[in-house]
């Protein structure tokens, strides 16, 4: 794993130019929001899960400070970048006051851990990317099928764990990421047979029915119900776990190599998890080939490209809402009417559209959640806000194409979802310097 370099961290800034194509090899950091419910799941587990592949992003970093109040162990292994044991610390805790978890999204991971731990959650209402209203009502409703108490007010919520049940059955409305793990961490936390309905499939809750199939529950997934039984005899031994490459981290390189007309692999990934992606990409007239383990970006044809329709799902093998905005910024280099759509966070074209505007993108918005854009577009270069994790790759991909130098601020929500993703792109030959105050 990569870690940032010392001297990134803490720049708020840094200015990109335009420059030759991207080109060369780099290597995806572990997936942040792989490894915040693997993180929640092997606290549930309480026994000791080692799991290598942590990455550096700060909201993974603030969820190890999180567990470690809730009353878990994290001990990092010497010699070991990037990998921690986490453990339960054995004596009972006073339930926590976390006011950290108001700043990400996914405290709410933390749930089932606490559950586990000392009986109740307290917690404040979730942080992370101001990206519209993000409910967390089936996340109650979840709680409530497990026999809990919840309690809301104006500062956030409490949960009181019920008396442990066998078997919980429940549907959920909509294909929820965060509400599909919660349950899966609550019937872990509480040893009880899950079956859900309609349940979310993306790789990040695929990746923790993987991961408790090695500590012996047994997990098996279909588009209708998620089915988890605990194992038949409980055992102590530490299993160990390792969070996937990230899958957006290497979607957004490959999107900013396609957009200069480069050529690069990004490695340390698993394919299956872009073939949404790179089946746009291929559309659009950018030839990809995917590896088990890698995704190579070829240089883009210069005929027989078509228009992108970019609409983020949250159905099985649908598009990773997060890829749409560097694709968003990819589109405006290719000739062509693009189309995109996010109606599961309906506030991140409002944090979006104004930035790639103040390069003097021309996006036409149909509504807040559907927009248009004309391709190519000369972009320039100016200042624009990082305001969103995705907000801020994607305007690195477009400061590439702007002429003369754009300067992106606001690094700290970009490093919310990677390490150093400027340092990726330098890794590939972009011209991107730090901004010192
Ligand atoms: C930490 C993490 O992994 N974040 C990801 C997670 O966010 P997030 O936790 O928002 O994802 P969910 O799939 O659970 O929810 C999607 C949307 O459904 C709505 N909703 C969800 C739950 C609920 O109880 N009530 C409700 O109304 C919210 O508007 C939410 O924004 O998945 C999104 C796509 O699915 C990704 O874009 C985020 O990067
Ligand atoms: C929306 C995102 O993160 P979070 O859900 O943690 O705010 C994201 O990873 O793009």
């Amino acid at each position: 794993m990569e870690l940032a370099p010392a001297r990134m961290t803490g720049v708020d800034a840094v200015t990109v130019r335009p420059g030759r194509p991207l080109a060369g090899t780099v290597r995806a950091d572990g997936s942040k929001n792989a490894a915040l419910p693997l993180l929640a799941a092997a606290a549930s587990l309480r026994r000791g899960v080692h799991l290598s592949g942590v990455p550096a992003s700060a909201d993974v970093q603030r969820m190890l400070g999180l567990l470690e109040q809730c009353g878990y162990r994290v001990a990092h292994p010497v010699a070991e970048p990037g990998a921690v044991i986490v453990m339960p610390k054995g004596s009972p805790i006073e339930v926590p006051e976390l006011a950290d978890a108001a700043r990400i999204r996914a405290s709410y991971y933390l749930v089932a851990p606490l559950l586990a731990a000392c009986g109740q959650a307290v917690l404040p209402w979730p942080g992370g990317c101001r990206i519209g209203d993000r409910g967390m009502d089936l996340h109650f409703k979840v709680y409530e099928a497990f026999g809990d108490t919840v309690l809301l007010d104006d500062t956030g919520y409490r949960v009181l764990a019920g008396q442990a049940r066998d078997r919980v059955v429940l549907t959920l409305p909509f294909r929820s990421r965060g509400a599909s793990i919660v349950a899966v961490c609550r019937a872990v936390a509480s040893g009880s047979r899950l079956e859900l309905g309609n349940p979310n499939l993306s790789p990040e809750t695929t990746g923790v029915l993987a991961a408790l199939r090695t500590a012996g529950w047994q997990a098996h997934a279909s588009e209708d119900q998620i089915t988890l039984d605990p194992p038949p005899c409980v055992t102590a031994s530490t299993v160990a776990w390792t969070v996937p490459g990230d899958k957006i981290e290497a979607g957004t390189l490959a999107c900013a190599i396609a957009a200069t007309g480069g050529e690069g692999r990004i490695e340390g990934i698993n394919g299956p998890d872009l073939k949404a992606l790179a089946g746009l990409l291929d559309w659009v007239g950018v030839p990809i080939t995917l590896a088990p383990d890698a995704i190579t970006v070829h240089q883009a044809r210069t005929v027989g490209g078509r228009p992108l329709r970019a609409i983020a799902s949250l159905a099985p093998d649908g598009l990773d809402a997060d890829f749409e905005p560097p694709l968003m910024a990819l589109a405006l280099t290719l000739p062509g009417i693009h189309l995109f759509c996010d109606d599961i966070n309906p506030g991140r074209h409002g944090n979006l559209i104004p930035q790639l505007t103040r390069l003097g993108g021309v996006i036409e918005e149909l509504s807040p959640t559907h927009c248009r854009l004309v391709g190519p577009q000369r972009l320039s270069g100016t200042g624009v806000q990082a305001t969103d994790i995705r907000t801020g790759s994607a305007l690195l991909i477009a400061a590439l194409n702007a002429r003369g130098a754009t300067t992106v601020s606001g690094l700290d929500q970009l490093r919310r979802g990677h390490a150093d993703l400027p340092g990726k792109l330098r890794t590939l030959g972009a011209d991107i310097t730090e901004v010192l105050q």
